[in-house]
C-alpha cells in the first residue's frame, strides 16, 4: 500500500473553473508519481479580491468546484484521495458570511470529512480581518482514519494556536495538515518556525500546503510549501514561487520510533496543566 503523499503548491485566482482545472492537473500528475492523498491548500477554490466577492462567489462552490472534483475523482477509478479547502456559504446568515473548510474527499468521490476553520485571522486595522465575511467554527476538530495514517485537519491561522495541534495528537493523528495562504511579511517570519514546532511538539507529520504568488491586485501570498517529519525536519519545500507538487513517504516505523525514545505523550504533566485550560 502506498503511504505517498503530495503537496500542491498553487495560485489561486477569483475564476473556480480555471483553479478547478488546475485541481484536475494536479491530480494527474501526483498519480503518475504514486501518491495515495494529495493535499491542496486553503482556499483552493477561489481566492477573492473583496468580501463582498467571496460572498457572492462561496453561492457557486459546491456545484462549480466541489461537485465537479467529487465527480472527477469518482470517474478517475483511481487510488487517490485529496484533502482540499474551500469556502461553503452558511445557511441564513444575515451578513451572507462564508464558512472556510477543509474538505478530506475520498476516491470514490465521497466527502469523508468537513473541517470548519476556528482561528480567523483578524488583523487588527488592517484590511485583512477575516471575522468579516467568514463565520468561525465551533466544533473541535476530529482525526480521520486514511490510508496514510490518521490525518488530523486544521487551517492556515491555526497552525500559531499549539494547543490545536497537542488536541490533534492526543486525538491520535499521526499527521496534521496546515492548507494555508499566508501572508508574505508573516510567512518570511514564522511559516517554517511555526510547523517546525507543531511537528516537534506533537510527533506528527506536518503537511503544509500554500497558496503563493499574486492572486489579484491586492492579494500574495507566501508559498514555501513543505511537508516536515515528526523529528521537525523539513524533507520536501518548494523554493520557487511556482505551481509545484511536492511527494514524500510517510514513514510509520519513524513515527513509531521518535515517540518510543521521547515519549512526550506519557510524560507530559496533564495533571498541572489540564487544570489550567
Ligand atoms: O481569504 C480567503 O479566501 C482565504 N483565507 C485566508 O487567506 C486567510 C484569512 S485572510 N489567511 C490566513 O489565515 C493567513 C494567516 C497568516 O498569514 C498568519 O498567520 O501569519
Amino acid at each position: 500500500m502506498s503511504c505517498r503523499v503530495g503537496v500542491a503548491q498553487i495560485c489561486s485566482t477569483s475564476n473556480i473553473k480555471h483553479n478547478l482545472d488546475l485541481c484536475f492537473d494536479f491530480i494527474g500528475k501526483a498519480l503518475e508519481k504514486d501518491v495515495r492523498v494529495l493535499f491542496f491548500p486553503e482556499a483552493t477554490d477561489y481566492i477573492a479580491q473583496s468580501s463582498a466577492e467571496s460572498k457572492k462567489l462561496a453561492k457557486s462552490t459546491n456545484a462549480e468546484f466541489i461537485i465537479p472534483l467529487q465527480e472527477h475523482l469518482k470517474k478517475l477509478k483511481k487510488e487517490i484521495d485529496v484533502s482540499i479547502g474551500v469556502h461553503l456559504p452558511e445557511i441564513n446568515d444575515p451578513n451572507d458570511r462564508v464558512r472556510n473548510c477543509l474538505l478530506y474527499i475520498n476516491h470514490a468521490g465521497t466527502i469523508m470529512s468537513t473541517y470548519q476553520k476556528l482561528h480567523l485571522f483578524d488583523v487588527p486595522g488592517s484590511n485583512l480581518y477575516e471575522s468579516k465575511t467568514v463565520v468561525p467554527g465551533m466544533k473541535a476538530p476530529i482525526p480521520i482514519k486514511t490510508p496514510i495514517g490518521m490525518l488530523g485537519p486544521s487551517i492556515c491561522y491555526d497552525i500559531r494556536f499549539p494547543e490545536q495541534g497537542l488536541y490533534l495528537r492526543s486525538k491520535g493523528s499521526d499527521i496534521i495538515t496546515y492548507p494555508s495562504a499566508f501572508t508574505v511579511k508573516t510567512g518570511e517570519a514564522h511559516w517554517e518556525i511555526l510547523g517546525r514546532c507543531r511537528a516537534i511538539e506533537t510527533q506528527c507529520y506536518v503537511l503544509m500546503p500554500g497558496q503563493y504568488g499574486k492572486h489579484n491586485g491586492k492579494r500574495e501570498s507566501y508559498g514555501h510549501s513543505m511537508i516536515i517529519d515528526p523529528w521537525g525536519t523539513v524533507i520536501a519545500e518548494a523554493v520557487k514561487n511556482e505551481d509545484e507538487l511536492l511527494v514524500a513517504e510517510i514513514d510509520h516505523y519513524k513515527l513509531a520510533e521518535i515517540r518510543k525514545n521521547m515519549p512526550l505523550l506519557e510524560q507530559a504533566r496533564h495533571d498541572i496543566f489540564d487544570s489550567v485550560s
